[in-house]
């Protein structure tokens, strides 16, 4: 089950964005009937429990990051859906990839064949993309409603403040975001085309907040790279190897 206290920000999230709970949940459960039994949580929990985790967004500043995450071979690093283009375009495999599926699936596929963890979030407005999850190889469902049979809650509300959800349910020692701006300028790895570009802005804003408020909760050692966030420590891309040693 996600952190204490989340169920109350889904319903505040619901509201928000004026969001149907019942296709909330009626996605999830296709979502269920379409992931086959048997994956473990403990290859997930494996590449993160007590380990230094890089969390990567799809914001402005993850190209000139690349530069300097190339050097971290070995880091357990979760990826947010767009983000994966940019990895597998530099040669990194990202081990676990968080995604909603509204995006390019073309690297989604290929990072699967390539043996990364699959993260798929269920929501009211992805129920036609839900079965793109049928060919990865490893993959795991989400909701951020009730957990029932194959779909998890790890808490979290876009795909990128998800990765950081899951890092934080599986304990990771550190965790440190690359590429994670928010603010108002939309990376070009993000979505292909973004519909609506304030909707975009107003979830970005969510997605910091929950972060701001699961950092209030949590005992793991918290960093970003780009612009503060409440709780995080901020860190240059030129010290993190001093950081990881
Ligand atoms: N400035 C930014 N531009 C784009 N993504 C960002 C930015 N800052 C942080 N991110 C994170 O990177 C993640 C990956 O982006 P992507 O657009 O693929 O995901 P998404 O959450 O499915 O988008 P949407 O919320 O529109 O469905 C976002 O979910 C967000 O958490
Ligand atoms: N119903 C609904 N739920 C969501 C949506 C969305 O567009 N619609 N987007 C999310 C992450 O971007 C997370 N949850
Ligand atoms: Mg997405």
């Amino acid at each position: 089950m996600a952190l204490d206290g989340w169920h109350q920000k889904y319903l505040e999230i619901l509201k928000e964005f004026n969001y149907n709970r019942s296709r909330e949940i009626r996605s999830a459960k296709i979502l269920n009937s379409f992931l086959k039994s048997g994956f473990r949580l403990d290859s997930i929990k494996k590449k993160i429990k007590n380990k230094i985790v890089f969390v990567i967004g799809a914001g402005p500043s993850l190209d000139y990051s690349l530069l300097h995450l190339k050097k971290f071979k070995g880091f357990t690093k979760i990826v947010a859906d767009g983000a994966t283009q940019a990895l597998l375009e530099n040669n990194i495999t990202p081990d676990i990839i968080v995604t909603d599926l509204d995006g390019n699936m073309e690297y989604l596929k290929r990072s699967s064949e390539l043996k990364s963890i699959m993260v798929v979030h269920a929501h009211g407005d992805n129920i036609s993309r839900l079965p793109f999850a049928i060919s990865f190889r490893h993959c795991i469902g989400t909701t951020e409603d009730k957990p029932f049979g194959k779909i998890k809650n790890f808490g979290g509300f876009t795909d990128g403040d998800r990765c950081v959800f899951l890092a934080n349910y599986f304990k990771a020692s550190k965790i440190i975001l690359i590429g994670m701006d928010f603010g108002t300028n939309i990376g070009k790895y993000s979505k292909g085309k973004v519909h609506n570009k304030s909707i975009k802005i107003k979830k970005l804003r969510k997605g910091k907040s929950l972060l701001e408020w699961l950092a209030s909760k949590s005992d793991v050692d918290l960093y970003t790279t780009s612009h503060p966030i409440s709780g995080f420590k901020n860190i240059k891309l030129t010290d993190l190897q001093r950081l990881v040693r």
